[in-house]
């Protein structure tokens, strides 16, 4: 039988970087990648749902069931948007994962978008970067992480300000966005899903200092995103959002100066938004962001909480094993252990090629 194979590659990301809460990301260089084959004469009889088979992290953990699995599920939300009811037939989708569930490092965001290119590319709709982002948007509803996989880079983002009308469509909740599809749901199954309101998400890629690398250091144990949104408050003083709001303005041009600014950058990376709030969720975090400093560790720029954590992310130049080791030992003083690497910024973000 004849076929097409495209492969889509998504990098995981780092979302927030000490102040940008909801706001900054950077691509980085671990990925979630699919190898599509589709046939292009598929044979006449009863339609096959797509075939699934998961490689790499965590991959035990993953449903094999299209309408169970979040990567086909966001697919065909994009399918069903454009009115083509089902997959087509005889479709093989073959998954392989760097990017660890629950770490901070933006899996949900990386499947999400691949979900999103993945529909985009079984309805041959060719939809435009925006057009995409709405679609992401409207499963994962913060802007950061997903904006940084699609674009690549260092990105910031903003969310527009929806006329009543499209704030009521984009604030449908997530179950009506992605139903669970019954086993033998066939295309009149359900409703016509909520389209997305037009250009919801508004970025700007930023400059990145070729010599800045990120030392992603992840706790062995999972920590969810919404259960570490869940003990953030509702609102802030103005105290703690001028804080913060110094702090990104001048972030965002240090990262791209060259050479980088240690102590500019280490101060800028501060943050009351979501990190202290986040302690609790994390044992060792305090100690970690406040114990390691550009002095005592040449070549570090500044720490963070990578997206919602546990993992945490040091930019440095140099020295990456010192300061990785010393992360590793302030964690297990705590009885927690990690695994580290040192990541480069991906500047592709998302790709979809024909192989
Ligand atoms: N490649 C994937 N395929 C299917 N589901 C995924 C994939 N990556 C992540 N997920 C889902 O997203 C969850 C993690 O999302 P989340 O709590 O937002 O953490 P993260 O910080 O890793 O994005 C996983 O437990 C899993 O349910
Ligand atoms: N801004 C979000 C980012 C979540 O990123 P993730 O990679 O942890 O899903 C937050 O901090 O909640």
């Amino acid at each position: 039988m004849s076929s097409r194979r495209y492969k889509i590659n998504v990098p995981c990301t780092s979302a927030n970087i000490g102040p940008g809460f909801d706001v900054c990301g950077i691509a980085l260089s671990k990925s979630l990648s699919l190898v599509v084959t589709i046939p292009t004469s598929p044979p006449a009889g009863d339609a096959t749902l797509p075939k699934i088979i998961y490689t790499g992290l965590d991959s035990s953990n993953v449903p094999l069931s299209p309408y169970k699995n979040l990567l086909t599920r966001v697919a065909l939300y994009v399918l069903r948007s454009h009115g083509i009811k089902t997959f087509p037939s005889g479709v093989t989708i073959e998954a392989h994962n760097e990017i660890p569930f629950g770490r901070g490092l933006g899996s949900s965001g990386a499947a999400v978008i691949a979900g999103v290119l993945l529909g985009d590319l079984l309805g041959n709709l060719k939809l435009p970067k925006s057009r995409l982002l709405d679609f992401a948007l409207m499963v994962e509803r913060h802007p950061d992480n997903v904006t940084a996989a699609l674009i690549g880079g260092f990105v910031g983002s903003y969310l527009r300000e929806l006329s009543p009308e499209d704030m009521s469509a984009a604030s449908i909740p997530l179950a009506e966005v992605l139903p669970e599809y019954p086993p033998d749901a066939g295309p009149d199954w359900g409703v016509d899903p909520p389209l997305p309101p037009s250009g919801i998400g508004h970025y700007v890629r930023f400059g990145w200092a070729k010599e800045i690398k990120a030392i992603a250091v992840s706790p062995r144990f999972e920590l969810a995103t919404a259960k570490a949104r869940g003990v953030l408050p509702e609102s802030y003083s103005r105290k703690d959002m001028i804080f913060n709001l110094q702090r990104l303005a001048v972030l965002t041009t240090a990262l791209a100066r060259s050479p980088p600014d240690p102590d500019l950058i280490y101060d800028a990376m501060g943050d009351r938004m979501h990190q202290p709030y986040r302690m609790t969720l994390i044992p060792g975090l305090p100690k970690i962001l406040t114990t390691l400093t550009p002095s005592s560790y040449p070549g570090l720029l500044g720490i963070c909480l990578s997206g919602a954590g546990p993992t945490i992310l040091a930019l440095a130049t140099h020295n990456f094993d010192q300061i990785a080791a010393e992360i590793q030992r302030l964690f297990a003083e705590e009885n927690v252990e990690v695994d580290w690497s040192v990541l480069d910024v991906d500047e592709r973000g998302s790709t979809v090629e024909e192989i």
